[in-house]
C-alpha cells in the first residue's frame, strides 16, 4: 500500500504562523479567497514529498516574514510504517530528517512522491524548451536518486565550462572539462531518454482519452547531437533510444563539430542542457500550433502519464496536489482528473469556488475551509 500523508505541520511558513492539519483523509479541497494561502499549502506539502518547490523558492520566500527559520513536518502512513519527514529552513540551509534522523534531499526522493499540477503548468507546451527538460528532470529525480544526482553534478559541469568560455581558458582545460562533460552528460541523456520512452505510451493514450480520439499526441525527445527542426524528424528518431557508449560517442563528436562555435558564443552549446523536447498533435508542434485548449489537454495528459510512470516505476500511488485547476478544466477533462484520483491517489485541491465541483466527488472529500486570517489554523 502507498504512504499517505496523515498529518501536516508547519511553524513560521509562508504566512502561516502554525498550521496543523490532521486527519487528512483520500481528497482534501482548501477552499478560501483570493491570497489566503491556498497555494502555500499546497507547496508545503510539494516541499515534503517531491523535496522541490514549483516556484523554485529561496528560504527567504519560504520562511514567514520577520521569522528566522521555517520547519514543516508530515506525517506519513502505508498502515505498516508511520514515519515522520521534516523540513527545516533558514537563511544557509534546506535540511531534511526522516523520524528525528539528518537525511540528504537524494536519500528520500521517492519515499513519498508527488505530482503537482498549476495553471502555470501551461508553461509545459507554450514555454521555452527549459521547462519541458525541467518538468523531465523532476520526475526523474522522484523515482531514480541517481537521475537527481547526474543531473546536478551536470550542472556543475556545464557552469564550469562556461566560466572557461567567457574567460576565453586555454584549450586543454576546456579539453579537460568537455570530457567530464561527456561522462556525465551521456548518462544524463540516457536517463532521460529512458524515462521518455515510459512516459510517451501513456500520455498519448491519456490524450486520446480526453480527446476524445480527435487528435494524435506524439512527443519526441531530441538529444543535442541530433537536429532540432521537427521537420527533418523522421518517425524513426521520435522512436530513438541509444545505448552510454552511442550517446558518449555522439556527444564527443557534436563537441569537437562546435567547438569553434563555443569559443566565438563564449558559452557551451552540446549537452543534455540544449536537449530539444517538442509535443506534436498530429505532426504538427503544439507549442505553435495548438490551441489554449488542446495545450491544456497535453499537460493534463503529461500529468496523467507522469503519475503512471511513478506508479509503475516505484510501486507507489503519486500524492496529486492540484493547485486551482479545476476552474480551467471543461468536462471532459475534470473526469479524467477525477477518474485518476479514484484509482487511489491521495488529493490535495486548491479552489476559490466549490462550483467546480460535482457533488459526487465533494461528498467524498474533506473540505477544509481557510478563514480570513490563517496564521494560526488547526484542523
Ligand atoms: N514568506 C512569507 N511570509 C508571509 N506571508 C507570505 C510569505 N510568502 C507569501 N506570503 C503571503 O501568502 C499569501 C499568498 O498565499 P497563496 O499564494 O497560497 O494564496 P492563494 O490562496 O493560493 O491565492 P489565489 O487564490 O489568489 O491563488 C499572500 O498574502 C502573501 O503575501
Amino acid at each position: 500500500m502507498s504512504l499517505r500523508v496523515e498529518q501536516l505541520t508547519f511553524r513560521n511558513f509562508r504566512n502561516y504562523d502554525q498550521l496543523h492539519l490532521s486527519n487528512l483523509g483520500d481528497i482534501t479541497v482548501f477552499v478560501g479567497e483570493n491570497g489566503i494561502g491556498k497555494t502555500n499549502i499546497v507547496e508545503g506539502v510539494q516541499l515534503l514529498t517531491a523535496l522541490t518547490s514549483f516556484r523554485h523558492s529561496t528560504a527567504e520566500h519560504l520562511i514567514r516574514h520577520s521569522c528566522d527559520s521555517a520547519r514543516l513536518e508530515a506525517r506519513v502512513s502505508d498502515g505498516n510504517r508511520d514515519l515522520t519527514v521534516e523540513l527545516l529552513l533558514d537563511e544557509k540551509a534546506r535540511k531534511y530528517r526522516l523520524n528525528g534522523k539528518a537525511k540528504r534531499s537524494a536519500d528520500l526522493k521517492g519515499l513519498v512522491p508527488s505530482v503537482i499540477f498549476t495553471p502555470d503548468d501551461l508553461e509545459l507546451v507554450k514555454g521555452p524548451m527549459t521547462a519541458r527538460r525541467t518538468a523531465v528532470d523532476t520526475l526523474g529525480s522522484q523515482v531514480n536518486k541517481n537521475f537527481h544526482t547526474v543531473r546536478r553534478d551536470y550542472e556543475k559541469v556545464v557552469r564550469h565550462k562556461n566560466r572557461l568560455l567567457k574567460d576565453d581558458a586555454d584549450s586543454a582545460l576546456v579539453a579537460a572539462i568537455d570530457e567530464m562533460l561527456v561522462t556525465v552528460g551521456a548518462q544524463l541523456t540516457c536517463y532521460r531518454a529512458a524515462l521518455f520512452a515510459r512516459l510517451q505510451g501513456p500520455m498519448s493514450e491519456k490524450y486520446r482519452q480526453i480527446s476524445g480520439g480527435r487528435e494524435l499526441l506524439e512527443t519526441v525527445y531530441a538529444p543535442s547531437w541530433a537536429s532540432a527542426d521537427i521537420d527533418s524528424l523522421c518517425d524513426g528518431v521520435r522512436a530513438r533510444t541509444f545505448t552510454r557508449d552511442e550517446a558518449r560517442a555522439s556527444l564527443s563528436a557534436a563537441l569537437e563539430a562546435r567547438a569553434a562555435e563555443e569559443r566565438r558564443r563564449a558559452r557551451a552549446l552540446v549537452g543534455p542542457h540544449a536537449d530539444g523536447i517538442t509535443f506534436l498533435l498530429d505532426g504538427k508542434n503544439a507549442s505553435l500550433y495548438a490551441s489554449q485548449g488542446q495545450q491544456r489537454s497535453i499537460v493534463l495528459a503529461y500529468k496523467l502519464a507522469e503519475a503512471a510512470v511513478i506508479e509503475e516505476i516505484l510501486d507507489q500511488k503519486p500524492v496529486l496536489l492540484l493547485d486551482d485547476v479545476m476552474s480551467e478544466l471543461d468536462g471532459r477533462r475534470r473526469e479524467a482528473l477525477v477518474e485518476a484520483m479514484e484509482r487511489g491517489s491521495q488529493t490535495f485541491i486548491t479552489t476559490a469556488n466549490l462550483d467546480y465541483f460535482d457533488e459526487n466527488m465533494l461528498s467524498r472529500a474533506n473540505v477544509v475551509e481557510l478563514p480570513y486570517k490563517p496564521q494560526a489554523v488547526e484542523i
